[in-house]
């Protein structure tokens, strides 16, 4: 069921902020993330509370858009739509309604029943369009309810400390003394933050003590095997968060080339690199293949961490499973298998390559990678491990498999 935030009196200007958000997201195809951001930076009279009220409205809205609209009888178009579909999701967070007109004719017992009937139908109690249930089923089967439930939960909020500045156990010391309470999880570098909130504004955070990183995408970069002084290239680096977690276990030693197509995040990179204090990495943009090709037989281990579907990020990124569509997935899962093609030979023989993706499908992942096993250019490489970790082990859906060029 939907996350039940504090009882609190709702305030028509935040319900009318809500409102106004939701139709930019689902009329006008804007991303869920920045309309939030934009919204949020653009009223900083705003106090907390607020703030994480419309967060989390706007969240669980989108959340949970399907099994709302079934119980109002039809998707919202306008304004007055989007009320009642608001006053459907706090009636069933056990809010109780104020006496206005908007929320006229919406019966909690109703509601609630109506809840109860949608409750075998995965696709409408979980809230996904047909295609995606049917596409999960037929790849995931038995695994695919779990899965798409788990989904539905808000996302933890986990950090990465950043070992070459400080380690776990000081980071939360260093965070309490701020008031916020941190705690050791099983992996090396990371800590749970259980309490939800903006970190980004802590001195700590502006000295690259910590980045903000989920769990299983903390476990891409040790699959990796790093060690300090190799060659090192990171094909898909974004705004390097992998990036500079090898760093880290590389102790700034040794070279990190950080590839992406789009300038803009490397950019991000670069500044994120300085705050970490990690001279290793440098940032080149890919013009073309003979960007690659430069890259030929130079590296000891290889990150393609792939641009995906995104499909094991719904606890964070909930709006994914709107705009997704299966065109889109067919393109992406073609990219996918060019860059296995085409980027697999920067890694020199007896070195290692990581595939990964955040997807929870096999078809961007065990499949895609033994596509490239049977392929010319895989002939070279052998599986050595593979780990596909689902949204209903606690955090985000990830897949890493690593490989090694003979
Ligand atoms: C999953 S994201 C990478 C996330 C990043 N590694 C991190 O840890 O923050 C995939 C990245 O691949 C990039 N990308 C898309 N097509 C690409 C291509 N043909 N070659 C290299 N990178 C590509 C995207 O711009 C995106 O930044």
């Amino acid at each position: 069921m939907a996350q039940k935030y504090e009882k609190l009196r709702l305030y028509r200007n935040l319900v009318e902020a809500s409102v106004k958000a939701l139709k930019k997201i689902f009329s006008e195809n804007q991303l869920a993330d920045r309309v939030v951001q934009t919204m949020l930076r653009s009223n900083r009279k705003w106090g907390s509370k607020d703030r994480r009220f419309l967060a989390a409205t706007i969240y669980d809205a989108v959340r949970w858009y399907r099994l709302h609209y079934e119980i109002y009888g039809k998707e919202p178009q306008t304004t007055e739509d989007w009320w009642q579909i608001l006053g459907i999701m706090w009636i069933l967070q056990g809010l109780e309604l104020p006496d206005w007109d908007a929320f006229v004719g919406l019966n909690p017992i109703e509601i609630k029943q109506k809840e109860q009937d949608f409750s075998q139908i995965l696709k409408i109690q979980a809230s996904i369009p047909d295609w995606l249930d049917e596409l999960g089923r037929q790849e995931l089967g038995e695994q695919w309810a779990a899965c798409i439930r788990a989904s539905n939960e808000p996302a933890a909020l986990v950090l990465r400390a950043n070992q070459l500045k400080t380690s776990p156990e000081e980071l939360i010391i260093n965070l309490d003394k701020k008031g916020v309470k941190g705690q050791l999880m099983s992996l090396p570098d990371a800590v749970l933050v259980p309490k939800r909130q903006k970190l980004t504004q802590l001195p700590s955070y502006e000295r690259g003590y910590f980045e903000i990183q989920d769990a299983s995408s903390q476990e891409v970069a040790p699959f990796l095997e790093v060690k300090k002084g190799m060659a090192v290239v990171d094909a898909c680096a974004g705004a390097g968060g992998k990036s500079l977690h090898l760093a880290a276990l590389m102790e700034n030693k040794g070279s990190i080339i950080s590839l992406d197509v789009e300038k803009a995040k490397l950019e991000q990179l670069q500044k994120r690199s300085k705050r970490a204090a990690i001279s290793i990495i440098t940032t080149q943009t890919i013009q073309n293949n003979q960007t690659i090709q430069a890259l030929h037989n130079t590296a000891d281990r290889l990150l393609l961490d792939v641009p995906c579907s995104g499909l094991g990020t719904l606890k964070r990124s909930p709006h994914i499973k709107w705009r997704l569509k299966p065109d889109f997935l067919e393109q992406i899962k073609a990219t996918q298998q060019q860059i296995l093609q085409e980027y697999s030979p920067i890694c020199q023989s007896g070195g290692k390559m990581v595939y990964a993706t955040c997807s929870v499908l096999p078809s961007e992942n065990q499949e895609q990678v033994q596509t490239f096993l049977k392929s010319p250019a895989g002939t070279n490489f052998r599986l050595i491990r593979e780990k596909q970790i689902l949204p209903n082990e606690g955090f985000d859906g990830f897949y890493m498999a690593l490989l090694e060029r003979i």
